[in-house]
């Protein structure tokens, strides 16, 4: 059992070489070179970052410098908070419960990794970026939230128990969507997809990724062969559709989990459904300028014989 965050933190130099915000540069400096592979040829290797953190599923930083970082271990993938001293990190601060939340880790190891937290009845909340969970809910957890323990008193700075989330479970993704991108929020939901804003981690630039779920295109969760000829055809065609009201292609990848991302021409200002219900198509005019562009897009989809579901 881990008695306190500082209690942990020791453990942590001592036996794996982690660094605290506070520790000093000849204390860093060695505790890299004792970090080291040995190669075949008997030369070291400096770990990477990503090798150092492999035993964490995630840790929190904190922002206030008078308190440790917590580690947590994938070998303990329930982690209770609180200012009891039988908690896996124990807090001393005034506003922190006796038991106040806990933080529960799926096991998973690649993207669809989550951690999620829950708040335990607190007295004074569980807080991510800034809002407050209603008492004993859960909350996913993402990669740079901010959580507090307690509200942060603006009469005492030590009693600051806001901490930066990392997720670590997962390490970088070396293929796929997530490789390429990074997701922003959420766009909207149609039929078939969830659609995100996502940034090309190359160029800076935005677009929309389409996350299609098999089981939401066709009614089954394994890809039948015929089903599977049909989105590659789509593909290719959609790969092939070049015009000013189409968005454009940009990437497929298709998962293991026959999951399908379309990375596609980001087009911001909303849905042209709640343009007309908001009662901003108010002349004959402009519905007919619609009208015009929408024919025209699917005049050339209908060239290909796309499916227009699929667009
Ligand atoms: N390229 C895009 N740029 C910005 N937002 C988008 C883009 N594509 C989709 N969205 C947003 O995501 C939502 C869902 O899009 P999606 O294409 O999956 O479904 P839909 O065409 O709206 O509905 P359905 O699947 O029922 O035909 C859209 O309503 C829109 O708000």
């Amino acid at each position: 059992m881990m008695d306190s965050a500082n209690d942990v933190a020791n453990m942590l130099n001592g036996q794996n070489g982690h660094q605290n915000a506070d520790m000093n540069v000849d204390e860093t400096q060695q505790s890299e070179e004792t970090q080291a592979t040995q190669t075949a040829d008997g030369n070291s290797q400096p770990l990477s970052q990503e090798e150092k953190e492999s035993h964490l599923f995630g840790s929190l930083h904190p922002c206030n410098p008078a308190q440790q970082r917590l580690d947590l271990w994938r070998t303990r993938p329930r982690i209770t908070i609180g200012r009891r001293g039988d908690n896996d990190f124990v807090l001393h601060g005034g506003k922190v419960s006796n038991l106040h939340a806990e933080i529960l880790w799926d096991g998973k190891t690649d993207v669809s990794s989550c951690v999620k937290i829950k708040d335990m009845n607190s007295t004074n909340g569980t807080f991510i970026n800034g809002h407050r969970l209603e008492r004993g809910t859960y909350r996913i957890l993402r990669q740079g939230n901010e959580i507090s323990f307690g509200s942060r008193s603006s009469d005492n700075a030590n009693d600051d128990y806001r901490y930066m989330f990392y997720h670590l479970a997962a390490g970088s993704p070396k293929t796929g969507l997530y490789a390429h991108y990074d997701l922003g929020p959420e766009l909207g939901r149609g039929s078939f997809a969830i659609v995100y804003k996502a940034m090309s981690k190359t160029t800076g630039q935005w677009y929309a990724v389409k996350i299609i779920q098999e089981s939401r295109r066709t009614g089954r969760d394994d890809a039948s062969n015929s089903s599977n000829v049909n989105l590659q055809r789509e593909i290719a065609i959609m790969r092939q559709l070049k015009h000013p009201n189409i968005c454009e292609l940009k990437d497929v990848f298709i998962c293991d989990n026959n999951e399908i991302n379309l990375v596609i021409e980001l087009v911001e200002g909303g849905d042209l459904l709640d343009h007309i219900l908001q009662g901003r198509v108010t002349s004959e005019a402009d519905a007919r300028h619609i009208t015009y562009q929408l024919c025209d897009a699917l005049a050339v989809s209908d060239l290909y014989d796309a499916d227009h579901r699929l667009l």
